[in-house]
């Protein structure tokens, strides 16, 4: 038996923006066919999708600026299900449906399909989807596609993407993607864009004002653009490989990190010690993840084998090994011995790094400006320090803890957040466009710390939690 849960027309009538008309006119016909008539439908018996508690990301950023791009390397690396808006419509479109004319025509003109379609369609491919982590691509993309998804779905994102990227990258980027898009023509971008300012920058603003927006900027390389992505997810660590929520380690991680400067504060849950096993235990502070089955022999050669398998599962494969091969005598074959080196050896660049930006911001003759940049980012390397030091703390004593998981979560998060300052004072140079030699060089040295980082934050991920 299939019973009503909602209808949206009181969300269609009371939350439509004036700005609305300009981006949807047209559409009044077809809006209320659809606002009285599809009624979102559940199955008795069955678990509702929002008791399913799924992790949802809103994907947002102008035509062009690299959504599709950078979800394809978040679902590869963290295993989302990636669901675009835009290539949902398309497909409706050419299946032929109801509405398609009325469809192709308002993404021709570079407008925005009525909310009750869309959200239609999303919600349609999450319930039937094994996933339970999101990436909503393309949406929402007015103040009525949010209220219809919140009303609908009756969830939030958890978190919220925003890349920000300047309007004449965006032109470049549409009018060179070639993939036969009836909207990729300059005409109907100028108008998305200017669809884009007038009705997603309202939504952007309101999760902004939520804590739920991590704003990045897309100029870059994709892979530069993905660094900066990364940490967002790496923070929520092994739980995406489980099953989610308990509220008493939600309420217990909150706690935890009371004070301290957090990119991801909020944005993840942790799951239960529930799957915490002895057979974990025991993997984790005895065997490797990273050993051959063929190489258990305790040679030398049997530990550079060891680290060179490790470090290919990093980002910065040669720095890793650079950095670490001096210890293969202490982390033989040690997963946890290894992570604990890497964190070491970043920590200990990390120290250096700062009192190296210090000595140089004082001999450079430095303009008021990039002296504000650089004070900004010894703050950042404090900060990053703190995080690395409390995750070198926290680490050295997994042994004989009862929270072994939820430490190992924790010091991810930590590490992320590490990650994270160091990126932002790198961020606050490029976006000025400072060419000054003693800059570059401060902008050479906290990159090599963050590639340390990410490394050793890579290396945590691949611990058996
Ligand atoms: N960082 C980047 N630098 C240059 N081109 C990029 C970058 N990211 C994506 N692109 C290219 O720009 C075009 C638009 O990217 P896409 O991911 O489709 O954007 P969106 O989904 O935001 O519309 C594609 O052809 C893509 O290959
Ligand atoms: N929430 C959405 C998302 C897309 N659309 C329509 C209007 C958009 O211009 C097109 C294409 O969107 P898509 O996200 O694929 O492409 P861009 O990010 O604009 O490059 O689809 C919509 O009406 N509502």
């Amino acid at each position: 038996m299939w019973r009503r849960v909602t209808s949206l027309s009181p969300v269609i009538s009371t939350s439509k923006p004036a700005s609305l008309d300009q981006a949807a006119s047209g559409f009044k016909i077809w809006r209320s066919s659809f606002s009285t008539e599809t009624p979102t439908l559940v199955k008795d018996g069955t678990t509702s999708f929002k008791e399913r508690n799924p992790f949802i990301t809103f994907v947002l950023g102008g035509p062009g600026s690299g959504k599709g791009t950078q979800c394809q390397k978040i679902v590869e690396t963290f295993g989302f299900k990636h669901l675009s808006a835009g290539e949902l419509l398309r497909r409706e479109i050419d299946s032929n449906s109801e509405h398609w004319s009325q469809m192709l025509n308002t993404i021709k003109e570079g407008r925005i399909v009525p909310s009750e379609v869309t959200v239609r369609l999303i919600q349609q491919e999450m319930e039937s989807s094994d996933s339970n982590k999101f990436l909503i691509d393309g949406f929402p993309r007015t103040e009525e596609n949010r209220i219809a998804f919140e009303q609908l779905i009756g969830l939030e994102p958890n978190v919220v993407l925003f890349f920000d990227c300047p309007e004449e990258e965006m032109v470049k980027r549409v009018l060179n993607r070639n993939q036969g898009r009836v909207d990729d023509n300059i005409d109907t971008v100028k108008k998305r864009l200017k669809v884009f300012e007038i009705l997603n920058l309202p939504v952007i603003d309101y999760y902004s004002k939520r804590g739920k927006l991590r704003k990045i900027n897309a100029v870059g390389t994709e892979d530069e653009i993905f660094e900066k992505v990364r940490p967002i997810f790496s923070a929520c660590g092994y739980q995406f490989l489980y099953a989610f929520d308990s509220n008493t380690d939600s309420v217990k991680l909150k706690s935890f990190l009371k004070g301290v400067k957090l990119s991801a504060k909020g944005l993840c849950k942790l799951h239960s010690d529930k799957h915490f096993s002895a057979s974990r235990i025991k993997l984790l502070f005895s065997a490797s993840g990273f050993t051959d089955a063929t190489t258990t022999k305790n040679s030398s050669e049997t530990y550079t084998n060891y680290l060179k398998k490790a470090c290919n599962s990093t980002l910065y494969p040669q720095l890793c090994l650079e950095s670490l091969s001096s210890y293969t005598s202490t982390i033989k074959t040690n997963d946890l011995k290894l992570c604990s080196k890497a964190l070491s050896v970043t920590l200990k660049a990390a120290s250096n790094t700062s009192k190296l930006v210090t000595n140089l911001s004082k001999g450079g003759n430095l303009s008021k400006t990039e002296a504000g940049i650089v004070q900004d980012c010894i703050d950042e390397m404090g900060d990053s320090i703190d995080m690395l030091k409390q995750s070198l703390k926290a680490l050295g004593s997994l042994n004989g803890s009862d929270h072994i998981q939820f430490q190992i979560s924790n010091i991810k998060t930590w590490m992320s957040a590490a990650l994270t300052d160091e990126t932002t004072c790198t961020d606050g140079i490029d976006e000025r466009k400072i060419s000054d030699e003693v800059m570059r060089k401060i902008r050479k040295t906290i990159v090599n710390i963050a590639m340390l980082t990410s490394n050793a934050l890579a290396l945590l991920n691949k611990l058996p939690y």
